[in-house]
């Protein structure tokens, strides 16, 4: 069985509030992207030799972790934990580029969730696999429908992103990710966290032309301070037309929102990607 985890993009996204539990409280939407993973599972041969009963095998793009460690891995064994799974074969191939503030990680272990649930009928609900995925990362329970979605808490309550100008449809979307890698964790380490004046969903549900004026990605400054490139190339998105640019969650992926198709890209920047938005 067969399925393509996704992507996503960060429309605005604001540190609220520090947490005592070391996590950060935030304000988020989350917009999926249709830059996938490719992610396959088989029964295994009972006569198979295995040290796991979830063996993997990762190809395409480089991850910086052992298979064992891998969040396709975990997810499995979060659920054999509670329910009866037979050992696996799993196949991933990566595509969408690791720490960039894309989620891929987070996407490859809830999709897990959803093969698993449907392939051993599990019966769970969306539910019940979003607080699955929400043990394995903030992000993670956004996946697990993959639709346009306000997040709050750590990122893993979530409502609707309901309103037609938060919908991208016909829109073009470009993702630079530049040779630059940011880890999560150090850039919540800089961040101070505050309210913001207004909340990115109602800013989204506003016409797309005031985005720009008014939404706003808190790692932005402290990621831009560190590595000065990043936004060099945001103000390039601008330079080519978007109507939208910004960075994705923590970094290093720069997003451009496009009303036409923006030319060129691949003789501009070396690892870019750009799709319409279709959902
Ligand atoms: C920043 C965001 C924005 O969408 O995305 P990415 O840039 O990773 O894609 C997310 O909050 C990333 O979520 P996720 O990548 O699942 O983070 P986790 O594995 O849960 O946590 C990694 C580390 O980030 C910090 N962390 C994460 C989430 C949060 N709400 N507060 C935090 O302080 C903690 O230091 C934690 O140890
Ligand atoms: N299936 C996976 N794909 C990518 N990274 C994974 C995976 N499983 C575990 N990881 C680890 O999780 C980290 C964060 O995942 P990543 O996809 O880079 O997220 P993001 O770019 O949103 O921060 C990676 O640097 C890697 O060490």
């Amino acid at each position: 069985m067969l399925t393509f985890p996704c992507a996503k993009i960060n429309l605005g996204l604001n540190i609220t509030a520090d947490r005592p539990d070391g996590y950060h409280d935030l304000e988020t939407v989350f917009y999926p992207v249709p830059l996938t993973d490719a992610l396959e599972i088989k029964l295994m041969d009972p006569l198979f030799p295995h040290d796991s009963p979830c063996d993997l095998k990762v190809t395409g793009t480089q991850v910086d972790c052992d298979e064992r460690k891998n969040l396709v891995v975990r997810a499995y064994e979060l659920l054999a934990a509670d329910f009866t799974l037979p050992p696996i074969h799993a196949h991933l191939h990566k595509r969408i580029p690791s720490q960039a503030g894309l989620g891929g990680g987070s996407s490859d272990c809830a999709f897990m969730i959803r093969l698993l649930d449907e392939r051993f009928r599990l019966n769970m609900g969306n539910a019940e696999m979003e607080r699955y995925a929400a043990q394995l990362g903030s992000d993670c329970a956004f996946f697990i429908t993959a639709e346009p979605s306000f997040a709050t808490g750590r990122g893993e309550v979530l409502q609707p992103a309901d309103g037609p100008k938060g919908n991208l449809d016909g829109y073009y979307i470009a993702i630079v990710k530049p040779d630059v890698a940011v880890s999560t964790r150090d850039a919540y380490s800089q961040i101070v966290s505050k309210k913001p004046a207004k909340c990115c969903r109602d800013i989204v549900r506003q016409p797309i032309e005031t985005w720009r004026h008014e939404l706003v990605n808190d790692f932005e400054e402290p990621v831009f301070r560190m590595h000065p490139v990043l936004g060099e190339i945001k103000q390039k998105l601008y330079d080519m037309g978007a109507v939208y640019a910004a960075m994705s969650g923590s970094g290093s992926a720069l997003f451009g929102i496009f009303r036409e198709e923006p030319k060129d890209l691949a003789t501009i920047f070396t690892n870019c990607f750009t799709f319409q938005s279709v959902l």
